[in-house]
């Protein structure tokens, strides 16, 4: 009896971290498919590039509101929407040749990703005692690499061999498949039933054995349980006639004044927009039209950023937990890093030897792990009610300067008149990568300010980190 109730947990999570990784190969479906994209919709480069810029904006946009809803709804729920809406987008991928469907088919894939990530992190802290959850939280985005790796070489082999409509609807199939496994296995705490248990009205043994677990999990976290609901601010006089849900602005506004969720906010901003830039769109074109190395070499160094990735997410997990005290200036040495290794490679006299390119593969990935320093910080500082929102709205932060630097690096090449492979030079790169430094600069200087905040805040509220 005592087995599967230590399984459980582990289960539920191994289940949401696969889902997390469909999540990523349905989001990264196209990156390694630009030319046969090109080919399908007969559409030319800047077309295609639309596609991914949408597709974050989607992503981006429907974080706070999904965050809301996940309050509401409950992890589960979110999970298997966002796998039917991924699922429906990649069907319609497969079957149509009309660009403005298969942008809607990308607006559906965005959506359906952005309902995942935050609904997996949600779940942790019901299953997982405070200790582990740094590590838990850092293996499932190692997780979600996998799945990047996934997207980058199988699944263009996949399209070539089978073809395109086959090939994105065995992504779909997959993904239709996990979603109806997340229905059978997830449950959004302990003593809770799985959505189907929940259908037909009947909870199963194993959802009844886990309710011991939530007390134990809920006694580790006695503590220095998460700030109550009250500790948040209330600027307006509270109604006295029967209680409503707060508006939008007003759970907004009251999150906002917890200076923890702004550190936090700032954490995600600063740190994994130079790997997403790099990974998404700017790496290729850098390293083939501005270094100028093969497309094997520069394939090559993209894929040893992902290996990069899941590496340091093993090694932060147990270190910003065993240095509960110090995480955020690990991601602030980190962020310095990466920063300092951009600047060499951008002001390096001649074209960057291939030692500085592997440290800079090396380093500007660390930046995604890092991150997740973010959503311990948030769960640190945030009241149990507004936990999903307050994950929706940190979530942004990266998302928000990845979109806004890939854009710029793109506005500066055109501005140099260097926007097309033809017209790619180092020099144009090297000045188009610095739009990046005043990101780096704003969110460490507001990462400063943020955590001396809340480091006030802390002490007047005679609280702990947990
Ligand atoms: N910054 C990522 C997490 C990460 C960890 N390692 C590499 N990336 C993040 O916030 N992800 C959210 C998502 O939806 O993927």
């Amino acid at each position: 009896m005592r087995a599967p109730r230590l399984i459980l947990p582990w289960v539920v999570w191994g289940v949401g971290a696969i889902a997390y990784a469909i999540a990523i190969i349905n989001r990264s479906s196209l990156a390694a498919l630009g030319p046969a994209a090109q080919d399908h919709f007969a559409i030319d480069a800047t077309t295609l590039a639309t596609f991914p810029v949408i597709q974050l904006i989607v992503y981006a946009g429907l974080q706070i509101p999904v965050g809301m809803l996940l309050d509401r709804l409950g992890p589960t729920t979110l999970i298997l929407c966002g796998g039917l809406l991924m699922t429906v987008g990649q069907v319609l991928m497969a079957t149509v040749h009309e660009v403005w469907l298969a942008v809607l088919a990308r607006v559906l894939v965005g959506a359906g990703d952005a309902c995942t990530f935050i609904s997996v992190m949600r779940l942790l802290p019901e299953w997982f005692a405070v200790r582990q959850l740094p590590t838990v939280s850092q293996v499932t985005a190692l997780t979600g690499q996998v799945g990047q790796l996934v997207s980058v070489t199988p699944l263009a082999l996949l399209v070539g061999a089978a073809g395109w409509m086959p090939g994105f609807l065995g992504v779909a199939s997959v993904g239709l498949l996990v979603t109806i496994l997340a229905a059978l296995v997830i449950r959004d705490r302990p003593g809770v039933g799985t959505a189907f248990e929940r259908m037909t009205g009947r909870l199963g043994r194993r959802s009844r054995d886990a309710r011991s677990l939530a007390s134990a999990a809920s006694g580790e976290s006695t503590l220095m349980p998460p700030p109550a609901t009250s500790m948040i601010e209330i600027t307006q006089p509270a109604p006295t006639a029967a209680p409503r849900r707060a508006g939008f602005w007003s759970r907004f506004r009251r999150l906002l004044r917890i200076p923890g969720v702004r550190l936090a906010y700032w954490l995600h901003f600063t740190s994994p927009f130079a790997s997403h830039a790099f990974l998404l769109l700017w790496g290729t074109p850098f390293l083939i039209g501005g270094v100028g190395l093969d497309a094997a070499a520069a394939g090559g160094l993209l894929s040893v950023m992902v290996v990069s990735s899941m590496a340091a997410g093993l090694l932060l997990g147990p270190l910003s937990s065993r240095f509960l005290e110090r995480r955020v200036w690990i991601h602030f040495g980190i962020t310095i890093a990466i920063m300092l290794t951009w600047t060499a490679v951008i002001v390096w006299p001649t074209t960057p030897p291939l030692w500085l390119l592997f440290v800079l593969v090396i380093v500007v990935p660390l930046g995604g792990p890092a991150s997740m320093i973010a959503f311990e910080v948030t769960r640190s500082h945030t009241p149990v009610s507004f936990g999903g929102f307050a994950t929706g709205v940190v979530n942004t932060g990266g998302f928000t300067s990845a979109l806004l630097v890939i854009l710029g690096i793109g506005l500066a090449l055109d501005l140099q008149g260097a926007g097309s492979p033809e017209q790619y030079s180092l020099d144009a790169f090297r000045i188009a990568f610095a739009v990046q430094i005043p990101f780096w600069l704003l969110g460490l200087v507001y990462i400063l300010v943020e955590q001396r905040r809340t480091k006030r805040w802390m002490d007047f509220h005679g609280r702990r980190l947990r």
